[in-house]
């Protein structure tokens, strides 16, 4: 079924974006030419077979990496003319981070971890809003636990907590359950699916698991650097049927 119910700009998009690697003969084309738009107050997944340029993808769209060629924004302002201040800038007011590895620091504790890029940029705690997020990701009781004391689970929903509580324009997550058991990964998953409903956060997730998917309003599948699909109110069974599409030998990776 095709959503068009998603008025408003869009949160982040790109134009056109290409990313090479390499010269001659050595040469990788990661992207070839993408352009989308990722709507604000929806998650999206990007899927595609090992290889097909997700990751790039993501890193350009989060500053992360810089393209080739093509133009990446985020709302209406494009990166490629930004300062490396800027970018820092960009990155730290405006987007939100959640990677397979959790990424805390360990001396911390849970609210530590949580308030760490408000507390480096000087930025007031809105009490508030760092309550609602708590409770939203479950960790009232566990904020003064430092990471090594918590599940793989819980050290994620730090890290979600972390990503929320700047109240970010997009949050780019990269493989958020890749290291989590499948009910951890379900909860982190229904978690960043509410952040979405409930708190009209914008998600970017790169995932392998068609299950994963299913949370997003929209799949994004990648094959050789270039958007060759997408599927609104995705099910696991319909991303997994198309995943085995995908190319001749069936490569779901
Ligand atoms: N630093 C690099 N130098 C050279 N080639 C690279 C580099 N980074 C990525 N590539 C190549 O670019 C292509 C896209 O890689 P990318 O990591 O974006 O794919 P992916 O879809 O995220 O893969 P995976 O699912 O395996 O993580 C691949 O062919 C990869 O080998």
């Amino acid at each position: 079924m095709t959503n068009t119910s998603q008025p408003g700009p869009p949160a982040a998009s790109a134009v056109d974006l290409a990313k090479v690697y390499g010269f001659g003969d050595t040469q990788v084309i990661a992207l070839g030419g993408v352009s989308v738009e990722f709507a604000a107050g929806q998650f999206t997944a990007i899927m595609g077979p090992s290889g097909s340029g997700k990751s790039t993808l993501m890193h350009c769209m989060a500053a992360l990496d810089s393209p080739t060629s093509g133009k990446v924004y985020i709302g209406e302002v494009e990166l490629s003319s930004l300062k490396d201040k800027e970018l820092t800038r960009i990155r730290r007011d405006r987007l939100g981070f959640i990677f397979q590895a959790f990424n805390l620091v360990p001396t911390l504790n849970a609210k530590e971890n949580i308030t760490l890029p408000l507390d480096i940029a000087g930025q007031d705690i809105d009490k508030e809003w760092f309550d609602t997020v708590v409770r939203t990701v479950g960790l009232a009781d566990r904020l003064k636990h430092k990471p090594n004391e918590l599940s793989g689970g819980q050290q994620q929903r730090v890290a979600c907590a972390r990503a929320l509580v700047s109240r970010p324009d997009i949050i780019f997550a990269d493989e958020p359950t890749g290291n989590l058991d499948s009910r951890s990964g379900a909860e982190i998953l229904a978690f960043l699916r509410n952040s979405v409903r409930e708190l009209g956060q914008t998600i970017v997730m790169v995932t392998h698991d068609p299950g994963a998917a299913a949370y997003a309003d929209r799949v994004l599948f990648l094959g050789d650097g270039q958007i060759v699909d997408e599927m609104f109110d995705p099910s696991a069974e319909k991303v997994l049927e198309r995943m085995k599409n995908f190319d001749p030998i069936g490569q779901v990776s």
